[in-house]
């Protein structure tokens, strides 16, 4: 029997996926507005509460706040700075807190035992999806990131063949390119670094996924991406909740009231498949003028021709298949990468001393004519400790790393850094879908930042009082850039680095 509570959560469901909609964009739809029916309501509502009443669930639950009725831990979910809430909530109710919102479950690991216990130990039960009916109302099942089970092993077994292990040396060459490039164009607009990190991280993922480069953070297929991306996140709240609570809704006419939702999944949909095929298409393009530079979606489409048992059908799923994947390479590396090279120049800036330690080792390495290299990587344990304490700084278990709000990279070094960078491994996921970018990622930023700490010194642009290091919310945990002065260390390192980005450019 339908309990008022559940009644009374649809019928708020409704009314803020209507409220929600009012502040959405809708230009782009043309949906004219539809008359509002009260018996579409109540059919709606009482299909919905069945529906409700079936997926309760049921069994003993870890500990956690207080749940209200109606919405949930919603209103002690922090808005901001969410690490230090879910640091008190360990304290309070031990390694695992849960949690519900709208009646959606959730569960927070807070301890690197626990991690390790179920993410990787237990990986084989802990690593699907929940199923999205959302994902599916919007075509995103074939996401690696959304994928399970057996689409999940064969998007990964292509990724990894092309992005892990000793494949991931052949993109060096691209990478240090890039670097370059980076540098470059942070000595000509040293203002702009937020696009050029971002340009940066896109075009090295572009290169090794799709063999094009592109020339900053405004190009329009970035832009595109970008926006696809945002579009996901838009998709109001409470219509995406409704959706995974009763999938049959993803069947909801057209022609009924409060339909809208539809017609914004038609939109999410169409950009998905336009940035899945516009960016293969740009490749297609290259590889028929004969200008296409090696990449995964060459490479895999190479592979493809010398299989000659392969039927058509066969053959039009592979290039399916290489399509989905090359994409989520970009989804998936561009922010982290662009936010780790953001927590890197700040940090630098905020700590000269680090910096200064930094430029001494490049310069005994590199006699302080030349870039670095990836040759020179044996001979820069500093800067590789400086790698690893950047991607640390998510990582704030005090019982694994005293002070974990002090910024130290001599945890790395010696003998203690071993271990310390074994438990860091943390930060690339564990288990089944512990991130197949790894090795690309720390390759790239190793040698980018081994190229800005040789040229740069960078410094606040306002001393008083001294900037602090804060982050935003939200799944990426990305770092709030202040203004800050990117200056050559001198004349000569201008001309150095002018002198070997033209190689790297025009190659
Ligand atoms: C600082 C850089 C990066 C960090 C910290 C990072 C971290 C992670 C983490 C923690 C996961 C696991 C998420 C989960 O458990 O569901 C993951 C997954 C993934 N990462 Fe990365 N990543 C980085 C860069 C990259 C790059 C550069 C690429 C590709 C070029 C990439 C591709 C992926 C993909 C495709 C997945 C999904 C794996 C799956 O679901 O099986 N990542 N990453």
């Amino acid at each position: 029997v339908p309990v008022p509570e559940d009644i009374y959560r649809l019928a708020l469901f409704f009314l803020m996926t209507q409220i929600e909609y009012c502040f959405i964009n809708m230009e782009s739809l043309a949906t004219p507005r539809r008359v509002e029916r009260d018996y579409a309501v109540l059919l709606v509502l009482g299909a919905s509460t069945v529906a409700l009443l079936l997926s309760r669930s049921k069994g003993p639950l870890p500990p956690g706040p207080m749940a209200l009725p109606l919405l949930g831990n919603l209103p002690q979910m922090p808005r901001s700075e969410e690490w230090n809430t879910y640091a008190e909530w360990a304290e309070k109710y031990g390694d695992i807190t849960y949690l519900t919102i709208f009646g959606k479950p959730m569960i927070i690991l807070n301890s690197l035992k626990v991690v390790r216990a179920l993410m990787n130990e237990r990986s084989a039960n802990y690593s699907n999806r929940p199923y999205s009916a959302m994902n599916e109302f919007c075509g995103l099942t074939w996401i690696l990131t959304n994928a399970d089970g057996e689409a999940h092993r064969i998007r990964r077994s292509v990724v990894q063949r092309y992005f892990s292990g000793l494949a991931a040396v052949k993109h060096r060459s691209h990478q240090q390119d890039e670097a370059r490039v980076l540098a470059n164009n942070l000595l000509k607009s040293p203002e702009l670094i937020e696009l050029h990190l971002k340009g940066h991280a896109a075009s090295s993922i572009l290169l090794g996924a799709y063999g094009f480069r592109v020339e900053g953070a405004k190009d329009s297929l970035v832009q595109q991406m970008d926006e696809t991306f945002e579009h996901g996140n838009r998709f109001p709240g409470f219509a995406s909740f409704l959706l995974e609570k009763i999938p049959a809704m993803r069947n909801y006419p057209r022609w009924m009231p409060f339909s809208g939702f539809r017609a914004y999944g038609d939109l999410v949909t169409r950009i998905f498949q336009a940035i899945r095929a516009d960016p293969y298409e740009r490749t297609m393009k290259l590889i028929a003028s004969g200008k296409a530079a090696p990449s995964f979606v060459s490479t895999s489409l190479d592979d493809l021709a010398a299989e000659t048992s392969l039927s058509d059908k066969e053959r039009e799923e592979r290039v399916e298949l290489i399509k989905d994947c090359a994409c989520v390479m970009y989804g998936a590396g561009t922010d982290s990468s662009t936010a780790t090279m953001g927590t890197f120049c700040m940090i630098l800036a905020l700590h000269p001393e680090i910096l200064k330690r930094a430029q001494e080792e490049l310069d005994k390495v590199t006699g302080g004519e030349r870039l670095p290299t990836f040759d020179d990587e044996r001979d820069l344990p500093y800067i590789d400790a400086l790698f690893w304490e950047t991607l640390r700084l998510i990582f704030r278990d005090p019982t694994v790393f005293t002070n974990p709000d002090q910024f130290r990279p001599d945890r790395f070094l010696g003998e203690k850094g071993k271990q310390c960078r074994d438990v860091l491994t943390l930060v690339w996921g564990m288990g089944r879908r512990a991130c197949p970018g790894r090795q690309l990622a720390e390759a790239s930023l190793f040698i980018t930042m081994a190229t800005i700490a040789s040229c740069f010194d960078i410094t606040p642009k306002s001393t008083d009082p001294l900037p602090q290091l804060e982050f935003s919310s939200g799944f990426i945990r990305r770092p709030k850039l202040f203004p800050v002065n990117i200056t050559p260390r001198s004349s000569k390192w201008k001309e150095i680095l002018e002198r070997e980005v033209l190689p790297a450019v025009y190659s």
